[in-house]
This record gives structure tokens, sequence and C-alpha cells, in this order.
């Protein structure tokens, strides 16, 4: 990771906001917050009460509220054990502490320069811009109600960062080391993210990644690099090439749609069709092991392997790993020394870190980046 020690200040920035999904925290919560994710997105009846079941079947409560609270503990400690003077507030799009109520405190607190991390590592319209569209309805409130508004910019896409990639290593190796011994040698792996419209795919990233051939557009390219990277990582420690794919897993929306293919579930089918003796299931497109990774892949996919008798195994998401911290961090203050170098306060631009073929994501997304279905005001980008 660059040393940007030299510098520790977040100046100009003067508060870090994590901004996510949100989940029910109890049986009354899973309808309303069902009501808040699907508000005009068109989901089948069906698809939701089929949802509805899956959040009931764990109680009610999603894991990601308590995942995210672990992250924040882990990022106070991170930055107060490397003197970086940044308090880190946290809201969500979809439930409590919502992030027009965070937004309201921040700016009460006197906040002015925030800086804005989303629980989600990759360009796509659900995962960046729909973030920027939820910062621009929350500012528009904050406007409403006479108060100052704070400037709000967004970290760039971490998906190839060290921190976030690492992490993600060790756990495919301990997923490996959890299948039976005579079955690990020959494992594959199956890289999974959450599937999108093939639609929202081809237009994911800038303009100049759009594709039109159903090919993913960046957010694709962005999970091919990751996965890669793992791979290569795994062999080097392994001794052991494997074969591995790119698969999808909690799909939505109605039928008729294309969404981005193969599933999960069916792609087990086919491994084991083809005599392959194990499966790792590594979660890449998710932060942290919230209900789409312990319902779709622990609950359901695992139930259909089993129904297979195909051994899987699954690895865990970054979660609050302190590399993933340290990523933050490292992010922040790159960030920091970017928007310095632009205010001609300092004399370089500072170093960025990344892994893969595609290079650091840019830090501002430009115009037409994952566009909406319905164009909406969105915050902390060219448009
Ligand atoms: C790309 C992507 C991510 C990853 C990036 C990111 O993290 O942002 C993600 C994360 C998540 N998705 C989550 C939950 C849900 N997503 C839904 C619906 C949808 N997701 C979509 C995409 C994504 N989703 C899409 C295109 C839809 C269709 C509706 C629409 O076009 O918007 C629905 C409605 C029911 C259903 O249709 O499944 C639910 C309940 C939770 C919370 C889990 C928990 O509670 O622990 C998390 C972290
Ligand atoms: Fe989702």
């Amino acid at each position: 990771m660059p040393d940007q020690s030299v510098q520790p200040a977040p100046d100009p920035y003067d508060a870090l906001l994590l901004l996510s999904f949100g989940g029910p925290e109890g049986p009354d919560d899973v309808v309303p917050f069902l009501e808040n994710v699907t508000r005009g997105r068109g989901i089948p009846r069906e698809r939701l009460k089929e949802v509805g079941r899956h959040y009931f079947l764990f109680g009610g409560v999603s894991p990601i509220n308590a995942q995210n609270r672990e992250l924040l503990h882990a990022l106070r400690k991170d930055f107060a054990e490397h003197g970086l003077d940044l308090p880190v507030y946290w809201g969500n799009r979809n439930w409590a502490p919502y992030l027009t109520d965070t937004l309201r405190e921040m700016a009460a607190d006197g906040h002015r320069r925030i800086l804005v991390l989303a629980t989600s590592a990759y360009a796509s319209y659900s995962g960046c811009r729909q973030y920027r569209e939820n910062l621009a309805d929350a500012l528009a409130a904050l406007e409403g109600e006479g108060l100052p508004l704070p400037r709000v910019d967004k970290l760039r896409h971490y998906f190839n960062h060290p921190g976030f990639v690492r992490p993600m290593v060790d756990a495919t190796l301990a997923a490996l080391a959890e299948l039976p011994e005579d079955r690990r040698a020959g494992a594959h792996l199956a890289f999974t993210t959450h599937s999108i419209p093939t639609a929202a795919a081809d237009t994911s990233g800038p303009v100049e990644a759009h594709t039109e051939d159903g090919e993913g557009g960046a957010y694709v390219a962005q999970h091919l690099d990751v996965a890669r990277l793992i791979a290569d990582a795994v062999r080097e420690e392994t001794g052991v090439e494997r074969p591995w794919r790119l698969v999808y897993q909690s799909r939505s929306g109605a039928p008729h749609i294309p969404w981005l293919e193969p599933d999960i579930c069916d792609h087990l089918e086919e491994l084991h069709g083809e005599g392959a003796p194990a499966v790792v299931m590594v979660p890449i497109g998710f932060v942290s092991d919230h209900m789409e990774v312990k319902y779709d892949l622990d609950t359901e996919a695992t139930a259909k392997a089993a129904e297979l008798g195909l051994p899987v195994a699954r690895a865990s998401t970054v979660g609050a790993d302190p590399r993933f911290a340290a990523c933050v961090r490292d992010l922040v203050l790159e960030r920091a020394a970017t928007e310095r170098f632009a205010e001609g306060r300092a004399a370089a631009a500072p170093e960025r870190c990344a892994l893969g073929a595609l290079g650091p994501s840019h830090d501002v997304c430009p115009v037409g980046c994952c566009p909406a279905r319905s164009p909406r005001p969105a915050a902390a980008g060219a448009d």
C-alpha cells in the first residue's frame, strides 16, 4: 500500500460517511423495509413474498446492520491508531439510521466537506449512481429545512484495492481447507455477485465502457478482474491450477427481462454434471456476509449442492477485516491529497493503489456513468 503518512491529514475533508443499504432488525420491520427497497422498481409481488420469507427465516433480522456497526468500529479504531482525525458517521438507503437523518446530524455538527464510502465496491446503477441519487435527495431535504449544505464527494471504487482483494484470497484458501481433503485439489472456484439486468450491466461504468452485446460493461469487467486476481493468488499459494467462473445470484425482476447469468444454482448443477469434485463459492460482489450471502448462498445454493451430493464451502467477505479498514484509510488520504493537489496546495498528485488490469477507478463519476432508467438528480458526480 502506498505510504501517504507524509501527509496523514484528511484536509480538506472533515468527516467520513459510511453509506449502506440498511436492513430490517425484527419481524415488524420486514414489510416496510421491502417497501422502501422496491418503491417504484417494478418487482413482482411473488418475488417480494419470497424475499420476505428469507428474512423471516432469520427472525426478521438482516445481518447487514450489525456488520456495518462492526465496520464503523474497525474504521474508528484504524483511524485512531494511525493518527487520522476524521469522525465516521453511518447512514442507509433503506432503513434506520436513514441517510437524511445522518446527513442532518453531520451538518448540525458543523461538517462541510464530507467523503462518502459506499458499501459497494463496483460500478453499477444499484451500487453507485443510486447511492448518489440518495445523497442528492438527502441534500435536497436539508436544503428544504434551510440547513447549511455540506459538500459531498464519493470515494472511488475499491474492487481492485489490495485491502479488498487480499482478505478474499485468504478467505478462499480458508474455504478450500474446509472441503474434504480428497476433494480439495480438484475443487472449482465459483465467484459470485448480484445479478443485475443485462441492460444495466451493459451501461455500467463510464460511457466508453458501455457495451451493446450483453458483455456487461464495467460491472462484469471489474468482477472478472477481481476473480482473476484471486484465482491467480490462490494458484500461487496452493500450486494448483483450478477452473473458475464468474456466476450470479439473487436475481429479481420480471422473468421476461434478461439478467446476468448463469445463476449459481444452475452453475453448481452444471459442474456436478461435468464431474467436478467440489466447489468453493466466493462472493466477491459483496462487502459483508449479509442476507444475499446468508440466504442465497449459505441456505439456497448450499441446499442445492447437498441435493446433488456436491461438497461446497463458501468464502467469507471482507466484513470488518483490519486490512479493509486500512484500505479505506488509504483511499481517504489519497482523495484528500488529490483535492489538495487540485487546489494547488500540494506539489504532486498522490500514488493511487490498484491491482489487476484495469487500474485505479475515477474519483468523480463522469457524465452518463451507470445511468438510471429514468434520470434523476445525483450528487457527487459530473451529472
Ligand atoms: C448490484 C446490487 C447489490 C450489490 C451492491 C450493493 O451492495 O449496493 C445489491 C445489494 C443488496 N441488495 C439487498 C437487498 C435487496 N435487493 C433487492 C433488489 C435488487 N437488488 C439489485 C442489485 C443489487 N443489490 C437489483 C437490481 C434489485 C432489483 C430491484 C432494483 O432494481 O432496485 C431487494 C428487493 C427484493 C428482490 O427483488 O430481491 C432486496 C431486499 C441487500 C441487503 C441484504 C441484507 O438485508 O442483508 C444488499 C446489500
Ligand atoms: Fe439488492
